[in-house]
């Protein structure tokens, strides 16, 4: 046999362009899910001489991301998102090697499970907080959470905490984000295929790619810069309040400042956008499914008799609602595609070549919306994990949404707490119900099937909802000054 005949199956391209112009421009994850029920769960695209495998079950994704993760743990090269804007220092784009050990384990030290403590006070202020913010103005609550996303993530990172300076980081922060995501629209540049390209000057024409680097080029190196010096001024001046940054910039162990900034700017890349999308979700899951809302708010009312506001110490006690945030997880996978791999090697996989430098994918969503695998997969059912309920056990979602093998993704456990604290304590405050009013052309009432963004982070588009305080003297006892 030819080896191109030994690839795995997949849908027939065009010579040169392969199935580049099949591949649809967005949510590529129903297209995938709808060509793996003809050629199977390991399946192969090609585009523009790339080769691409899309692995659409859990074994696959294991048998190579995970047991072979010698051979899987690249990531393919991002040449403008990496060489041309700069975001070199994140190891969400690096290559496998001796320098993403160094920074992932830089990474991983800030998140691992002992550490997680550390951050519980800034977390349940900001959620807290936030509560008093939707009590004001309830009808800007997809803002507000938008906002209070990348807030506490600035205020963990490098103690900021409410007010203009603040405001302005994250500002700058979405500002970078969104030319990320601008950028990672794979096909976009074809620089990212044709690497060579990157050497173009400026003024020859059709290079219009490279101004475009040169601009999101600064927002990307303000975003590392800026905030970090910030910190830095506080610590002399003995005004830093605690942070990551500061922890890591007064341990003396630590090897350099851009290790420190590269550092920060992953928390909030791989942080921000993954836990807003979660955020959404489960405002849509508690409109959607009212009697999930009422479960796990007489659950917190056991706790708490209604007299106080949850808190980290509450959770062992709140089985349902730590059910909750895995359902969540699952339910609107916010990275439906997980972050491409790409094999270092040649390899055999059920007696199929996957060539060397092949871009690997999972169909998270996929998997996580297989009704063999969660029974009537779009209803929204914490019980699916719950101890002792009716519903059998099923596979824990944080096994595929959060990623596989030597890349999965360091923030699970961090993730986990944060929502955590915001579900119980919105929870308890407000009950989350459909609008009466805020329905329009832009903000239809949700349903089931309601739609999603695309992109490497997926979330609910907007829907209006109501919040009605369950108890005025909570939210009222809430008072600025304490916060
Ligand atoms: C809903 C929450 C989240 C989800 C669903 C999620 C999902 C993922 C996925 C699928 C990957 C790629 C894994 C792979 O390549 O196999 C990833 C990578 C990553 N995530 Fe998350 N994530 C979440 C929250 C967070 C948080 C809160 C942080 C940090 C504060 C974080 C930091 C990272 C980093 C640094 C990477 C890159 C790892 C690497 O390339 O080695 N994530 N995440």
């Amino acid at each position: 046999l030819r080896p191109r005949s030994r690839l795995p199956p997949g849908p027939p391209g065009l010579p040169l362009v392969g199935n580049a112009l099949d591949v649809p421009p967005s949510h590529q994850w129903t297209k995938y899910l709808q060509w793996s029920t003809e050629y199977g769960d390991v399946m192969h695209l090609s585009a523009l001489g790339r080769h691409l495998i899309i692995l659409s079950s859990l074994d696959a994704a294991r048998d190579l991301l995970e047991k072979r993760s010698n051979v899987y743990s690249d990531r393919p090269r991002f040449t403008m998102i990496s060489d041309l804007m700069g975001w070199d220092w994140a190891i969400q784009f690096m290559s496998y090697g001796a320098r993403f050990k160094q920074y992932r384990s830089s990474v991983m030290a800030q998140l691992r499970k002992q550490v997680l403590h550390r951050y519980h006070p800034i977390q349940l202020r900001e959620a807290r907080q936030l509560v008093l913010q939707l009590h004001r103005s309830p009808e800007n609550f997809l803002q507000l959470i938008k906002h209070a996303s990348g807030a506490t993530m600035m205020s963990i990172l490098y103690g900021f905490k409410e007010g203009q300076r603040r405001d302005g980081y994250v500002h700058l922060a979405e500002e970078a984000t969104e030319s990320l995501v601008i950028a990672g629209n794979v096909g976009k540049y074809l620089v990212d295929f044709i690497p060579i390209l990157k050497y173009v000057p400026e003024w020859v024409p059709g290079s219009g790619f490279q101004r475009q680097a040169r601009e999101w080029r600064k927002l990307c190196l303000s975003l590392i810069n800026s905030p970090f010096q910030d910190v830095k001024n506080s610590l002399t001046m003995g005004t830093a309040s605690p942070s990551i940054v500061g922890y890591m910039l007064e341990d003396q162990t630590m090897e350099t400042e851009h290790l420190i900034k590269a550092t920060a700017g992953v928390l909030y890349l791989g942080g921000a956008d993954t836990t807003l999308s979660a955020f959404y979700s489960f405002m849509l899951a508690m409109i959607l499914f009212p009697d999930v809302m009422r479960k796990a708010q007489e659950e917190i009312d056991s706790v708490t008799k209604g007299e106080r506001l949850p808190d980290f110490a509450d959770k062992s006690a709140l089985p349902y609602c730590n059910c909750l945030v895995l359902e969540v997880f699952r339910w609107v996978p916010a990275v439906p595609l997980g972050v491409p791999h790409q094999s270092n090697g040649i390899d055999q996989y059920r007696g199929y070549v996957i060539p060397k430098n092949a871009i690997v994918m999972v169909n998270v969503w996929s998997i996580l919306r297989d009704e063999r695998i969660y029974p009537d997969p779009s209803r929204f059912s914490p019980d699916r994990f719950m101890p002792g309920s009716s519903e059998e056990k099923q596979l824990d979602p944080r096994e595929v949404a959060f990623g596989f093998g030597r890349r999965t993704c360091p923030g699970v456990h961090f993730a986990e707490d944060h929502l955590w604290i915001i579900f119980v304590t919105i929870l308890a405050a407000f009950d989350i119900r459909r609008s009466k009013t805020g329905a329009g052309a832009e903000n239809p009432l949700p349903s089931r099937d309601f739609k999603v963004t695309s992109g490497m982070v997926s979330l609910p588009e907007p829907f209006p909802c109501d919040l009605v305080p369950r108890s005025l003297n909570l939210i009222k006892s809430l008072g600025q000054d304490d916060y």
